[in-house]
Parts: C-alpha cells; sequence; structure tokens
C-alpha cells in the first residue's frame, strides 16, 4: 500500500469535467511533480486531496486512513496536510513571526524559539519576523508561506506552483532548497507546476496531466526519454519525431540507421530523439564526398540565446524515410552550445548518440 492513494477520483463543476477517473500512487517521504497544460484539472486535484472540496467520486487515503470515498469527506484541518499557494496566501495584518506561528497554540512552550527556528530552516533572517507580508520581497513571503506549512508539522506537503512569480535565478535556488528541506524534514510532497524543468528537477516521479486525466506517472528519466506519446514528449521538452522502419533494435528513418529502445518491433512507428542527441560538427560540401554513410545537413537558421543556441538544420543526404513525400524536407531544430554557433549556409556532419525511443 502507498502512503497517498487516489482511485478513480472524479470532479466536475457543472458541465466542465475538471478531473475525469484520476488513480495516483505516492510513495512515502518522496516528492511528486504533477504538470500538464492550464486548465488540465491540476490544481482541482490538490484541492480534492486538501480536503477543500470532496470529489464527485472516487477515493482518496492517506497513510492506511480514507480521507474521501466520493462525498464523504474529512476536513481539511484533521488531514495533516500543508498547502503552499501560489501567492503564499499570507495574512497581510499579522506579523511574519505571527503568520508562521498561526497554527501553533499561543501559549505552546517554547513557541517564540519555534518560530525563530522555522525562519532560520526556510532562509529568512531573523530581523524579518517583525515586518508585514508587504514589506518582504516574493521570494521572501514564499518562504515564509512555507515555514507556516511546516510549523503544522504536516505529514503530506502541497505546493500549488510556489515558485512561479520568482526570476530565473531565484527559482531554482529556492527550488532547491525547498527540495532539500522537505526531504531533511521527511515530508512526502506534491508540487504542481506548468513548468517542465521544474517537474523533472524536482521529483522523483512525474505525472503528466491532459483533460483531466493522467497522460503518464513514472520517473523523470523515464517520462522524458520514454514518453508515451507525442504530447507527453512535447510537453517535457524539445522533441524530434519521425516516421521510420524498425526491425531487430534498429530504426532506418530520414536520420539513417539508429538504434532503437526495443528489439521485439518490426513495423512502421514513429520515432522519438531529443535534440541533445544530435551533434553537429561543422564541415564542407567537399567534405561530404566518399562518406556515404554519414548524415549531413545545411544550417538553414540559427538563434542564438547565450549559453546555447537552437539551429535549424535541412539534411542534405537524408536516406529515403517510409512517408518521404508526406514528411517534405523540414528542417530539423537542433542545439548547439552559444560559443560554438554556427553560421546560415555551413555544412555541418550530424551524429546521433543514444538510442531513439519508438512510439507504441
Ligand atoms: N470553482 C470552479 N467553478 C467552475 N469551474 C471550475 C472551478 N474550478 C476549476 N474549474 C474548471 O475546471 C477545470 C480545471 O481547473 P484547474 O484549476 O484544476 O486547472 P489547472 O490545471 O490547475 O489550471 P492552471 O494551470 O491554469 O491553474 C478548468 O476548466 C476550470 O475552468
Amino acid at each position: 500500500m502507498s502512503f497517498l492513494e487516489l482511485s478513480d477520483v472524479a470532479k466536475n463543476y457543472g458541465p466542465v469535467t475538471a478531473l475525469a477517473g484520476v488513480d495516483l500512487r505516492v510513495e512515502s517521504g518522496s516528492r511528486t511533480a504533477i504538470v500538464g497544460p492550464s486548465g488540465c484539472g491540476k490544481t482541482t486535484l490538490l484541492r480534492l486531496i486538501a480536503g477543500f472540496e470532496a470529489p464527485d467520486r472516487g477515493r482518496i487515503a492517506l497513510d492506511g486512513k480514507v480521507l474521501a470515498n466520493g462525498g464523504a469527506a474529512v476536513p481539511a484541518h484533521r488531514r495533516g496536510i500543508g498547502v503552499v499557494a501560489q501567492d503564499g496566501a499570507l495574512f497581510p495584518h499579522l506579523s511574519i513571526a505571527d503568520n508562521i506561528g498561526f497554527g501553533i497554540a499561543r501559549n505552546a512552550d517554547k513557541r517564540a524559539d519555534h518560530i525563530v527556528e522555522l525562519a532560520y530552516i526556510v532562509g529568512l533572517d531573523k530581523a524579518v519576523l517583525k515586518r508585514r507580508p508587504h514589506e518582504l520581497s516574493g521570494g521572501q513571503q514564499q518562504r515564509v508561506a512555507l515555514a507556516r506549512a511546516m510549523a503544522m508539522k504536516p505529514r503530506l506537503m502541497l505546493l500549488d506552483e510556489p515558485f512561479s512569480a520568482l526570476d530565473t535565478g531565484l527559482r531554482a535556488s529556492m527550488r532547491k532548497a525547498v527540495a532539500e528541506l522537505l526531504e531533511e524534514a521527511g515530508i512526502t510532497t506534491i508540487l504542481v507546476t506548468h513548468d517542465q524543468a521544474e517537474a523533472l528537477s524536482f521529483a522523483n516521479q512525474v505525472a503528466v496531466m491532459r483533460d483531466g486525466l493522467f497522460s503518464q506517472v513514472g520517473t523523470p528519466r523515464e517520462l522524458y526519454f520514454q514518453p508515451r506519446d507525442r504530447m507527453v514528449a512535447e510537453f517535457l521538452g524539445d522533441a524530434i519525431i519521425v516516421p521510420a522502419r524498425i526491425a531487430d533494435g534498429f530504426a532506418v528513418s530520414r536520420l539513417g540507421r539508429i538504434a532503437v529502445d526495443t528489439k521485439e518491433r518490426r513495423d512502421v512507428a514513429r520515432i522519438m530523439l531529443r535534440p541533445e542527441q544530435i551533434l553537429l560538427k561543422r564541415t564542407s560540401r567537399e567534405g561530404m564526398s566518399g562518406t556515404p554513410d554519414m548524415l549531413f545537413g545545411e544550417v538553414t537558421d540559427c538563434e542564438f540565446a547565450g549559453a546555447v543556441c537552437t539551429v535549424a538544420v535541412r539534411l542534405l543526404n537524408s536516406p529515403d524515410p517510409p512517408d518521404a513525400a508526406a514528411i517534405g524536407n523540414t528542417p530539423l531544430t537542433l542545439r548547439r552550445t552559444g560559443m560554438d554557433a554556427p553560421e546560415v549556409g555551413e555544412i555541418v556532419r550530424l551524429t546521433v548518440t543514444g538510442k531513439a525511443h519508438v512510439f507504441a
């Protein structure tokens, strides 16, 4: 039995189906990220787990105890679940100390010391404790919200896009700090996010949601390299998807002959590679002669963005793919370090590393 178990959980708002019968297992002490396009049901799922609303159908159990079974539900304040919302949702009229200590009884032993300790754990300076929320930066407010949620000693922490208001640098460091903090405290966590890199780096389990259902649930590596379909593949990063003829552990496509991640398949299917699996090496038209097994292309566009540049490459000597007429010769979108950005018109040699994934 898993720590948190959701079975066939469904929720409608009038004619809108927010959740269509979701199953999910979360292990004790783990971190799960839920990603998916806007409106797919992520926040609704968190609200049902937290107990802010009851499901129309289905069962939610935490640590062996049923929290909701259809409409019958344990109230939110008895679930032992911490929630950190996108905007922090601090009490504006209370000091930071009182925000953090909101869930600690007024007469609790060493209450003030406990608040200082919580502030320290989330990386807040003691000096801010007397201030009000509006006197803090967005990042500091998020830390207060986290400290307040941790003060309740939750068994499960729900984070609803808690880093989205922060700028890129702070966002990454805050994410890492929060992940470490929760891990040390042994708190099982579910994070809702729009950001694929955030989901892949934060979680041990990632669940991709679409139209109120999970499309795929697995480890970050499984979902990134072995996505179930095009939607999951493209939601988690850029993907090169081409038709291929599969046999004996290899695929023959417009990218040449590439090893694939299955030995059993023998058919025509779509294969997927991540752009970073295709390496580019500068050469010239003369360098192409006498090397029929190698793959060459011409750079048709190069977008410089600092560390990385995005390079469009039109293949020059591609073998015929299964449906060549249908796909034409659309340029491939690849990546290269910004330091080594090629010029438009340059000839490059393409080498595939690793295996391609075959879609079902
Ligand atoms: N209280 C409500 N009343 C009516 N419809 C609602 C309500 N809450 C959510 N919905 C609808 O349910 C669907 C799922 O909403 P939800 O907020 O769970 O999506 P989400 O994946 O969290 O979206 P976002 O990423 O934009 O926050 C949406 O179509 C939304 O409009």
